[in-house]
């Protein structure tokens, strides 16, 4: 488009006729060289129009650029978009007149921006599109050229690197906050002078339609003149759960039943991030991925000495596969966390190397990183563990900024650092501190993910996304035998995966960013000494206490636990310094001792603190909850009980429900398809090459082995193959022919097989209703006997008690005492000795009994009398 007087015509190869119309950006070509850094900080002004020109559509796109040598385009950060918004000043720009039609973004954009266009206007024989900054004078219409637009950068070329920031600019998504919005960009008066222009206001209300207008938002940056345009915020969270657990649920997780295979020497591996195009890498790896050195062209340039050597570490990674780091670093890790070892995985190298991508993943949930993963494995791991142990789960999350640790999943919280000597000499707490259990994967990323809602990320000169605070995320297992013992071992590990925050060189940005920055430096300084302490062959003093990121951890570098670290490098040429401080990081901590073992503890709980125990707890606190649930119960006619056993049940099933028992599958909603034959035997596609190629060979020689065996076994003679052959057949048949019986009686039979079954039935209930009811009448007239005889029994009691009273009386009075009483002597031999005082001489009666006449014992009509007697 042509824009008649303007002089801002900045390239000659704008777009025809044709893709105008159907909308496409015209990406200029400076005819001239990049213009020098100080020219191109000089600010915008557009010359004023001289005639009406089409009205404007704003694209909600990054800005492109195209270099001279490559002609690839190349997205500006969001920085450098605001800048671009913030160039088209209202004072400085034209109103439109609006034209029907089509409306076309042009966005001219030269190498350093939109803001040199003015420089390469003054060519004359440049005369192409208006620049970017003329985009704020359009009417808000539906952005279609920007789908054009968008779809092109997918397809198009790669981004490249932003010129002017050494480091990685990484491609910023497309979001509708990055459209140039009219009404954002012009002041009142430009936007009533364009509403009266195009007739939607008569000229006679513009004041009033100005006043009434309110103003934009401006936001101003120090020392800078340009204005910005405000943005919605960033989504709360980085992390989509439902796109993690997607790409993270096909795990290859297969749990080793002992932890043999693991060593004690801390791994170090180094990630070196991939290049984007036209992006010089200054490093080579050399042979095979365990060394890189540096590129001997530039090593060369560098007069130290010795910088030509290769680095050897564990493991060299070049990729952006964030599956083989996590494979061949943080899984051995999560297999040693589930056998009970602490671990500690950390990313260390700086600022836009790639600490968080290992760590955490991309934005868009494509390469979930080593946290998600270790996550799913060690629930897999449970899954596929014994299942006489049962498991707990807790996490927490904090972060350490501006040398202040904040509790991510619990904001208030106010944790500090202090020694905790119950669990050793150099062991530290971090309390208050929120933890919570889990019970699946997806319970874990949604922490994650309102743990990163609540960190401090912000933009940088390197990084658009860029961690200001260091960050712990920490996976506390408890697990003992499901079986109650006295001697049960209770196993606590903690595996620990710290994302630091980027060393930084300087930062342009804001005194906040400094402090940050600055905080930042120091506390990796710490840990660069402590390392460097702790890597001596006489370790003696370790400045711990020099940073809260050496305090936090120390109870993992004092030897008690095992640990990883991925090294990440900028490939940068420009970066190089800071590569090599890394790389001696690197090599420093290979060096450090650790002696790390089983945490289990038998029987006494009393050695772990509360805090430690918590499954331990839970089960305790569910045996009561038992026993009160059950004596409850026994106490059925207690009111308030239904609702008090409710409650209980309910706490012991919200209990029951966050202890994990082992070997078990997890519930269907977590499983999105069933493990693979091969993984269940080991292989793993997450696997090195070597890994894969020493488990094929293994496998390759069993089945050899297995072929041998069977080719040695004996082969049965043919005629005993026969004879087999036509028993199989023949018991196959019989089996046919009785299943046909069966379905034939199940389906002609039933009427009848149930008549008489309920016959037989009837009158076997009532044979026995009849001798219950005889049984009963005897035991009725049983007990009405015994009532009758335990009262003749208290009768002739008393009445022996008051002869035997009397007599003792008569005695007492009289030495020639009567004999005694018929019934006395009846009963005499009977009655114990004190009651038969002075009746030694009586006649010894007979042994009398009811029923028994003959024997002279008492009948029932004596008991009647002597009832009637006592009456
Ligand atoms: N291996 C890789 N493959 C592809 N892209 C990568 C890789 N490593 C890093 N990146 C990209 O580089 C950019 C910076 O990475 P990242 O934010 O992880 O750096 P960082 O070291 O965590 O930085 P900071 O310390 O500032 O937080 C991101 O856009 C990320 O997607």
């Amino acid at each position: 488009m042509d824009v008649d007087g303007a002089n801002v015509g900045v390239g000659t190869a704008g777009p025809g006729a044709q893709e105008r119309a159907a909308g496409f950006v015209s990406i200029t070509e400076p005819g001239i060289g990049p213009p020098s850094q100080k020219k191109s900080r000089t600010p915008f002004m557009p010359t004023p129009r001289k005639r009406p020109v089409r009205p404007i559509v704003p694209v909600s796109s990054p800005a492109w650029t195209k270099r001279p040598e490559d002609f690839h385009m190349k997205p500006l950060s969001d920085s450098t978009m605001t800048n671009v918004a913030g160039r088209m000043s209202p004072q400085k720009t034209p109103v439109h007149t609006p034209v029907a039609g089509p409306r076309v973004v042009r966005a001219a954009v030269t190498p350093d921006g939109p803001h040199t266009a003015a420089r390469h206007a003054k060519a004359p024989s440049m005369r192409a599109t208006r620049p970017a900054t003329s985009l704020s004078l359009s009417r808000p219409v539906p952005p279609q050229p920007a789908t054009s637009l968008a779809a092109s950068r997918t397809d198009g070329p790669v981004p490249q690197e932003r010129p002017a920031s050494p480091a990685l600019s990484p491609m910023p998504p497309i979001r509708p906050v990055d459209m140039v919005h009219p009404s954002q960009a012009m002041s009142p008066a430009r936007t009533v002078r364009a509403k009266v222009t195009e007739g939607i206001i008569p000229n006679r209300h513009r004041n009033h339609e100005a006043r009434a207008t309110p103003k934009p938002r401006v936001e101003r940056r120090a020392g800078s003149p340009l204005r910005r345009i405000p943005r919605p915020p960033l989504p709360d969270s980085r992390i989509d759960i439902l796109s993690l657990q997607h790409q993270v649920s096909d795990s290859s997780f297969v749990l080793e039943q002992d932890d043999t295979q693991a060593t004690d020497a801390v791994q170090v591996h180094v990630r070196l991030r991939p290049t984007h195009p036209n992006e010089e890498c200054a490093w080579v790896t050399p042979s095979g991925s365990a060394s890189l050195m540096l590129d001997p062209s530039i090593s060369e340039t560098k007069m130290q000495p010795n910088l030509g050597m290769p680095f050897y570490f564990d493991h060299v990674h070049t990729g952006s596969s964030n599956a083989n780091v996590y494979a061949t670093l943080a899984r051995p890790l999560v297999h040693s966390a589930l056998h009970g070892y602490n671990a500690l995985i950390f990313a260390y190298g700086q600022t836009a190397s790639g600490k968080t991508f290992t760590l955490s993943g991309d934005d868009d949930g494509r390469e979930p990183g080593m946290i998600p993963r270790a996550v799913n494995d060690l629930f897999q791991g449970i899954c596929q563990g014994s299942a006489q142990r049962e498991y707990l789960i807790r996490v927490s999350y904090l972060e350490i900024w501006n040398e202040i640790v904040r509790d991510l999943l619990e904001p208030t919280n106010q944790p500090h650092v202090r020694d905790d000597r119950r669990r050793g000499a150099n062991a530290v707490l971090v309390a208050p501190l929120h933890e919570e259990v889990v019970t699946s994967p997806a319970g874990v990323f949604k922490l994650l993910a309102r743990g990163e809602a609540n960190r401090h990320m912000g933009a940088t000169d390197w990084n658009e996304r860029s961690s200001r605070s260091h960050t712990c995320f920490k996976i506390t297992i408890e697990s003992w035998d499901r079986e109650p013992s006295a001697m049960r071992p209770y196993r606590v590990s903690e595996l620990s995966l710290i994302d630091l925050a980027g060393s930084e060189r300087h930062s342009t940005h804001t005194s906040q960013r400094r402090t940050e920055g600055g905080n930042i430096n120091k506390s990796l300084l710490s840990l660069g000494k402590v390392i460097f302490a702790l890597s001596e062959k006489n370790v003696g003093h370790v400045p711990y206490r020099d940073s809260k990121l050496t305090r936090i951890l120390q109870n993992s570098l004092s030897g008690r636990a095992r640990i990883a670290v991925v090294c990440t490098l900028n490939p940068s040429p420009a970066m190089v310094e800071e590569s090599l401080g890394t790389l001696n990081f690197a090599r420093r901590i290979k060096h450090v001792r650790v002696r790390a073992s089983i945490n289990e503890f038998e029987g006494d709980m009393s050695a772990l603190d509360e805090s430690h125990a918590l499954l331990a707890r839970y089960r305790e606190e569910m045996g009561t909850l038992r026993a009160q649930v059950a004596r409850l119960e026994a106490h059925k006619s207690r009111e308030s009980q239904p609702l008090t056993v409710e409650a209980l049940q309910s706490r012991l099933d919200e209990l029951g429900a966050l202890i994990l028992p082992g070997g078990q599958a997890p519930p269907e909603s977590e499983v999105s398809h069933p493990i693979s034959p091969t993984k269940q035997r080991g292989f793993t596609f997450d696997d090195p090459l070597p890994v894969v190629q020493e488990k094929l060979h293994a496998a390759l020689q069993k089945i050899q082995r297995l072929e041998r065996q069977l080719a040695a076994r004996l082969s049965l003679p043919m005629s005993a193959s026969n004879e087999k052959d036509e028993r199989i057949q023949y018991l196959l048949q019989r089996i046919q022919e009785l299943e046909t019986v069966c379905e034939a009686q199940t389906v002609d039979a039933p009427q009848a097989i149930r008549e008489d079954v309920e016959l037989e039935w009837l009158e076997r209930v009532e044979a026995a209703e009849a001798a219950t009811r005889k049984r009963e009448a005897f035991l009725a007239e049983i007990s009405a006997e015994c009532a009758r005889l335990r009262r003749a029994n208290e009768a002739l009691v008393r009445l022996a008690h008051a002869q035997t009273s009397s007599m003792v009386t008569q005695l007492a009075e009289r030495q020639d005492a009567p004999r005694a009483p018929p019934v006395l002597s009846i009963f005499a031999p009977r009655l114990r000795p004190a009651t038969v005082l002075g009746t030694q001489r009586a006649q010894a009666a007979p042994d009398i009994s009811i029923d028994d006449e003959s024997s002279g014992r008492l009948s029932s009509s004596d008991i009647d009398d002597l009832l009637l007697d006592a009456e």
